[in-house]
């Protein structure tokens, strides 16, 4: 048998497994595996079923509405999602809701939050690991097809982002609710029982999603409502394809109308009004700095409109390097560096975006650089070999062609390989690789979300120094890998680092974090580092109610030491 068809016996294997331990368990047992990927090498059925969805979606602009509660809302201007890589192409049509129709999603969300929250977690859990079974098998082409279609993401990233991290957050999540609502306070007194009560929070959340991951805009309108919450879900313009299906997916699996309600809607129109709103119980934010800021500014505007005080997660961007020390092992630094730069363009918070490397190696690591640069090949992500893809919009391609140009332009930077923008049918930016004199450069401070990767080299016996100049270069803290083999030198770069990251990797690239493997979340600007895919990350999403309940009569009122 040969290694391929043994690993897709094994694949299909283990979802089996996976499936049966949906079946088989109950919440007080039930422990996730990670999913299996599929491989959609040619000639496999997954490779025949994502053409067929391909195809499917392809042919038609899909019309999407806006969903509060059970009805669907289809006014407005209508607005377009487009294909990042062919940019003429339509795959989804959509409207804004107006400030009226955001309201009467929150007024939706509030009506069904006393059912929800009163349902037995049990049966919230279930419905998410339906949906999460649903993804992994009869609808899991359709989440990876509009993926790749609408957001530009080959199959093997789009396997990884809309299948393989949706599953685990929804299977983890249950596992990691019921760790979570074990704890149950003492009771000595045999009188006395003193319980926790692991409550929703009272009003609704708005859960404000980004681009560039299908899974996280799934997630974090999923992770409240499992404890219990109700949620306004603002997806983003670039993505409404591939999060509406995966909210028609939670419909189907079970979910309430009105638990979630989907509002497309204009970014500022959409904030401005839920953060209004007395009831706002919290924002579950994943994008850039400037907007959660924003979102931030406007909390603490309206503190003395609120009825409580909204939690406040904010997800953001990231600065990620790679620091190599003159004993690292060369090869590990150009593969892990090229996927972590260039993976999925560049377009992850974890994307490796500034590198530290020692004179001795960069040699060698450069014509790995240039001899991988050569074989990568940049086109649309249903060509099967398209490594590098089309950034999402136009807004993107602007800023991140402006961040190349400064590259070309400025005295203390070269380009070494890539460097060619073309938006002519899709929005293209070639792989770039900026060697810079100047470590404090700007494209070594601030984050592109693009394909450009810049590179400082050091002289090797300065690398504390070095190291500790990258610690304070950026004020993001989300991702950071060293790559060492000297003992020594290991233990010195891990604590100079300590603070600079939320998530870091020795000897492996900065990206590509897993769920239950490694939590992930930034800190400094990158972030409120709440670990999502870990055990705390629902902490979040619970009010606990303390309940002391007495048994024995209440006889007395004096002090002991009052008796006389
Ligand atoms: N740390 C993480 O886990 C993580 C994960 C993914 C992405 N990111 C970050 O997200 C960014 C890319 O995503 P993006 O371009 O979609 O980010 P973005 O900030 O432009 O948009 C995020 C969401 O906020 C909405 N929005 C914009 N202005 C708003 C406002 N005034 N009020 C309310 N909502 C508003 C957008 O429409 C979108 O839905 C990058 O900075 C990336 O690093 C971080
Ligand atoms: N989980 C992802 C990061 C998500 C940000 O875009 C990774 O680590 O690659």
């Amino acid at each position: 048998m040969t290694s391929l068809r043994y690993r897709r016996l094994l694949v299909t294997a283990r979802q089996y497994i996976s499936a049966r331990t949906y079946a088989s368990q109950n919440f007080q047992t039930y422990e996730p595996v990670n999913e299996p990927l599929l491989d959609y090498a040619p000639g496999s059925s997954e490779r025949k079923e994502v053409e067929e969805a391909l195809k499917r979606y392809n042919q038609q602009v899909a019309d999407i509405p806006i969903v509060i509660g059970d009805e669907e809302i289809r006014s407005g201007p209508e607005l377009f999602q487009v294909s990042p890589h062919d940019h003429n192409h339509k795959v989804a049509k959509y409207r804004y809701a107006t400030k009226e129709i955001i309201k009467k999603g929150i007024d939706s969300c509030l009506k069904a939050r006393k059912q929800w929250e009163r349902t037995p977690i049990e049966k919230r859990a279930d419905i998410f690991l339906k949906a999460a079974d649903m993804i992994a098998k009869e609808r899991r082409m359709d989440v990876v097809a509009t993926t790749m279609i609408g957001q530009s993401k080959n199959v093997w990233q789009a396997e990884i982002d809309a299948a393989g991290e949706l599953i685990d957050f929804l299977r983890f999540n249950v596992a990691f609710a019921r760790q979570m609502t074990q704890y149950q306070p003492l009771s000595p007194d045999s009188n006395i029982t003193n319980r926790s009560v692991y409550r929703g929070l009272e009003g609704f959340w708005a859960a404000i999603t980004p681009f560039n991951f299908t899974a996280i805009g799934g997630h974090l309108p999923a992770a409240p409502a499992l404890m219990g919450n109700v949620s306004v879900w603002k997806p983003s313009d670039t993505a409404m394809l591939s999060n509406y299906e995966v909210f028609k997916i939670y419909r189907e699996a079970g979910l309430p109308a009105g638990v979630i309600n989907f509002v497309p809607a204009d970014g500022p129109v959409f904030g401005d009004t839920v953060l209004s709103s007395p009831d706002l119980a919290g924002v579950n934010f994943t994008g850039s700095v400037k907007t959660f800021k924003y979102l931030w500014k406007q909390i603490a505007n309206n503190i003395d409109t609120y009825k409580s005080y909204p939690r406040i997660i904010g997800e953001c961007g990231g600065k990620n390097l790679h620091f190599v020390h003159p004993s690292a092992d060369v090869k590990s630094v150009v593969n892990g560096t090229i996927r972590g730069a260039f993976e999925f363009n560049g377009q992850k918070c974890s994307a490796t975006s500034r590198m530290y490397v020692p004179e001795s190696l960069w040699p060698d690591i450069r014509d790995g650089f240039l001899n991988i640069h050569k074989e990568i090949k940049m086109g649309s992500p249903l060509e099967k070999d398209s490594f590098v893809t089309a950034v999402i919009d136009d807004k993107s391609f602007k800023r991140v062609e402006e961040y190349v140009n400064h590259a070309k332009n400025n005295p203390n930077t070269k380009i070494i390989a890539g460097g060619k923008c073309d938006n002519s049918k899709g929005y293209f930016i070639e792989p770039t690789i900026v060697e810079t004199k100047d470590p404090k450069d700007r494209l070594m401070q601030e984050e592109i979300f693009g394909p450009v990767l810049t590179v400082y080299v050091y002289p090797d016996n300065k690398y504390v120094e070095t190291a500790e100049l990258a610690n304070q270069t950026s004020p993001y803290a989300l991702t950071a890998a060293i790559f060492v083999k000297d003992e020594g030198a290991r233990k010195e770069l891990v604590d100079i680092f300590r603070d600079n990251a939320g998530n870091f990797y020795i000897n492996d690239k900065s990206t590509g974090s897993v769920v239950g493997q490694q939590p992930f979340g930034g800190t400094r600007l990158s972030g409120t580092n709440e670990k999502s895919g870990g055990p705390h990350y629902l902490m979040k999403f619970v009010s606990v109610q303390s309940v002391k309940e007495n048994k024995a009569p209440l006889k007395e009122w004096r002090y002991p030491s009052m008796q006389v």
